[in-house]
Order: C-alpha cells, then structure tokens, then sequence
C-alpha cells in the first residue's frame, strides 16, 4: 500500500484517529499480502516477517540481523548507557553483567516479596469494594501500582508504597517521580523520534521527575556502597542493585580511558540507565499480561474454575516455588495468554549486509528494519490448526510438552528470540504465575459486561498491548478467612 507522506499507512489504514489497533491492521496485512510485507509507520519502512522458518533464520543469524537501529534512536534521550542502545563490545560488557542477575535461580528468592504485595492488594479490594457485584474499572491502574511496588522491592529493596495507600502516588514522592518518568517514556516510544525529542526537552515535569529518580537512584547507590563487605555479599541476594553496585568501576577515569574491548566492570550512570531501563522494559508488558489475564480468567469461568481446582488441591494459605512449578494447569493458561494476546506484538532488528529469507525468498536490503509479527505467528492457522481455532482462548492446547501435530509451539514468541530476547523473561513468568496463583486461591472474577469488559485492543499501543476495556467483579472465596 502506497504510504502517505509523514504518516506512512498508519493514517489509511486507522492506526491513527480512528484508534485501530495495530496488531489487528498487520494481521490484515498479512492476509493481503503475504508473510512478507511493508509497513510504514509514519516516515520509518519496516518489512514485516510473519513466516516462522523466516523468523527462525533472523534469530539464528545475529550478525545479520542487529538490534534495530530505531532503538538505539528513540532511546538515546532517555537511557543512552542502556542494554536497548548498545551493539558489539559494549553490549557484551552490559549483558555480561545483567544477564545473570534475571536468572530464575536468583529471581525465586523473591517470591514472598511478590506474594506479599500481592496479599496488599487483596486487601484493598476486601477492605474497599467487598461487594461482589461492585464492577472494578481501573483493574490497569491497580495492576500497575501492583507491579512497580514489586519491582522496586526486587530491583532496590525499597517500598514504594504505591500498595499501602491507595495508590496516592503523591504521598511517595520518588513513586511520584516514577510514575511520571514511566507514563512520559511510554508516551514518547509513540512519537517520531525528533518529535519525542523535542517533547522531553520542553517537559519540565518529565525533567524534575527525571532529576529527582537519578538523585534517588545514586543515593542508593552509595547507600549500597557504605555497606560492609560482609553485609553487600548478603543484600546481593535481596535487591538487583546490590547485585550491580558489586560490578562497579573502581576508577571510573581509568576505565573511560580504555578501550571498550578492555573495559570492565559499569559506571555509575550506565548502572543507572540499566535499573531504569528493567524498569521501562518490565513496567508496562508485566501489567499488560496481568490484565489480559484478569481479563480472560472473567470472560472464561470454566478455565477460571480449572485453575482454581488445581490450586485448591493443596489447600494452603501460602505457596512455595515448588507448589508453582507443579501447578501445570496454570502453566498453559499463562502460555495461552502470551500466545495469544501477547504483550508485545512485534519486535525489531535491522539489517547490516543484504540477505535474502530462506521461506518466502525475499529479498532484503543492508539498513532495512525488520518488524517480526509475534502476534501474527500466534494467531496463524499453519502453526496452530487443532480443534480451536487459533482466534480462540483455549489453554488446553498447551498440555502436552513439545510440539504435537496441531500445535507449533516455536511459534509462540511473546519474549523475541535469539540473542537479542528478553532478558527478563524469567523474572516476568515468575511474578506472573506467582501472581496469579494467589489471586486465583482468594478470588473469582467476573465479567462486567459486553459494555465494559469487551477485551479489543486498546489501539494506543506504547510498548504493550492492553485491553481497551476492562471491568470485573471480585468475590472472595469462602473459604478465605485472613
Ligand atoms: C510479560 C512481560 C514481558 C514481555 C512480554 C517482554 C517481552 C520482550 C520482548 C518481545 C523483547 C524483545 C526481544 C527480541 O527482540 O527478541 C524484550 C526485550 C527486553 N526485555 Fe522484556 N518482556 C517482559 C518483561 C521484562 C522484564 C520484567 C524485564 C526486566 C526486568 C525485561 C527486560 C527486557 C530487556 C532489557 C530487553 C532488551 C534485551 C536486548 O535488547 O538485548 N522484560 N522483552
């Protein structure tokens, strides 16, 4: 489709006034054209891969198809010393250090910290709305104050509080703060880049909000710093920032002078756009998730009713990884859900030598962007052609391991591939399913209603992708008795 000029094919085809969302436009797309086809997002082309064998060949081969330089651009104002800007030596340095902090062996010493703010917000619902029939509509409001307060517990070892008051976010001034610097960033990921720009330099608020998250970030820091030995060695296990503060450059002038291949360790500011940059990462898809399935569980009470059967089987008031891991039930319910409305909808990469797809044959160019249709793979007939349609919720797709005859599941991408995935994709499943195991032993949701429960797409897609409407009931169970 030939593009307009400035606003590409968003404005012909909906994306933007008449609010379409775009995972809906690009699986359209896709029936028209094929599994391989242009998209301009206003002035930016991206070529759109939709074809699995095509998207395992871009995985596997990292050193043609790079981070996506767009990245890099739109970034660079906000977390320029970030995992999401950096390529080659400087990248390996980054992930050498981080990567290990995501690993599920560290992030299962969390679980009382998830389990805890969890419980806080049960407790708001039971002491505030205790009326089965009352419809909740800022569930995505409640849910991200749900999941920053864990993050920080987890990446600072520090409350944010946004679970014991309400959600005030004034009363917590760095939550304020947060808050600001967060929804500013989601916003801006949505602009052109000169435009974003443009908007941070001129938003004093974004700026003082932004000031006052880095003098509290490296007064943690040095907090951290002025533990003993013996007492850092400890808190490694509690907070990702002790973790970090232990891979510190001692001299940071000496270190700038070298270069990058000799480099060691992170500065201090690099430590810092990395915390920020989990933060940006994890914020906005981890509450997606959650409320998809929030959503899902109201509009489905027979799967509803299944996960809570194959929790009531152990009866308990709380829950040990290992009763997590055994909840298998859970498990497909939560891989159906990132099949099928994945908080992403797509990931990027670009081209640095020509190439050509080893399925569809297409020819691609050095410097082309190439969008991966994560939603599109999900949804496609050819990888899940069972019973149920792939346009349908159905878990149980899930319960046999591996790939059987009717489901590919290599085709469920929600985290990326290669050596440019998520690097907190075991911290999320984690925070996830702990999550929502203890909502589902304390409460049933129920649909509110076609009116305001209908499940679309918002259409506003930042960095995720959430519902457009959303409004249950809660009724706690009745044998919950704390
Ligand atoms: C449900 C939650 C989440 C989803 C669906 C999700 C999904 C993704 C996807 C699709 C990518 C791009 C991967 C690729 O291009 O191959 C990504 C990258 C990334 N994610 Fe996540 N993510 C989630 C949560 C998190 C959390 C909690 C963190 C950190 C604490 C995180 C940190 C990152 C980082 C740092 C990257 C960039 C990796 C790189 O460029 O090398 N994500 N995520």
């Amino acid at each position: 489709m030939a593009p307009q000029f400035l606003f590409g094919n968003l404005l012909q085809t909906g994306v933007i006034w008449r609010g379409e969302p775009l995972p809906n436009v690009l699986r359209q797309f896709q029936d028209k054209f094929g599994d391989v086809f242009q998209f301009w997002f206003g002035p930016a082309r991206m070529v759109v891969v939709s074809c699995l064998e095509d998207v395992q060949h871009i995985f596997s081969h990292r050193h043609i198809y790079e981070q996506a330089d767009v990245f890099d651009e739109k970034m660079k104002s906000i977390v320029p010393n970030s995992i999401f800007c950096l390529t080659g030596s400087k990248y390996k340095r980054h992930t050498t250090i981080t990567h290990p902090l995501f690993r599920r062996g560290k992030i299962v010493n969390h679980l009382d910290t998830i389990i805890n703010c969890t419980d806080k917000l049960l407790t708001r619902w039971r002491t505030n709305n205790n009326d089965p029939n009352y419809i909740h509509l800022n569930m995505f409001e409640q849910l991200q104050q749900l999941v920053l307060e864990t993050f920080s517990l987890i990446f600072f070892d520090y409350s944010l509080q946004t679970m014991d008051n309400q959600g005030d976010r004034n009363r917590n001034e760095f939550a304020h703060a947060i808050y600001t610097v967060l929804n500013t960033i989601i916003t801006v990921i949505k602009m052109p880049t000169f435009i974003g720009r443009l908007y941070l330099l001129l938003n004093l608020k974004y700026r003082r909000s932004r000031d006052l998250v880095n003098q509290h970030l490296y007064r943690m820091i040095e907090q951290e710093l002025q533990e003993t030995p013996m007492m850092r060695a400890e808190r490694k296990k509690l907070s990702l920032i002790a973790s970090l503060i232990a891979s510190l450059q001692q001299d940071e002038k000496l270190e700038a002078s070298k270069t990058e291949e000799d480099k060691k360790g992170l500065s201090r500011a690099e430590v810092l756009d990395e915390m920020l940059s989990f933060l940006i990462a994890g914020y906005s898809t981890t509450t997606a998730a959650l409320t998809w399935f929030i959503h899902l569980m109201s509009i489905h009470p027979e799967v509803q009713n299944k996960v809570k059967k194959e929790l009531a089987q152990y009866n308990m008031q709380s829950l040990s990884v290992e009763q997590l891991d055994s909840f298998t039930y859970l498990d497909c319910v939560l891989r159906e859900m990132f099949r099928f409305v994945p908080p992403g909808f797509g990931t990027l990469r670009t081209l640095t030598v020509d190439d050509r797809l080893p399925s569809t044959g297409a020819e691609l160019r050095k410097g082309d962007l190439v969008l991966i249709g994560i939603h599109n793979m999900g949804r496609d007939r050819r990888y899940w052609s069972g019973p149920v349609d792939p346009d349908q919720f159905y878990p149980e797709r899930f319960l046999v391991e591996g790939n059987d005859a009717n489901n590919n599941k290599a085709a469920s991408i929600s985290f990326g591939g290669g050596h440019r995935q998520c690097i907190g994709q075991d911290l999320a499943r984690f925070e996830v399913k702990a999550i929502c195991a203890r909502l589902m032993q304390r409460v049933t949701f129920g649909d509110g209603g076609p009116e305001v429960n209908s499940g679309e797409y918002a259409g506003d897609e930042g960095d995720a992708v959430t519902p457009k409407r959303m409004g249950v009931t809660i009724t706690f169970d009745p044998d919950y008795s704390t």
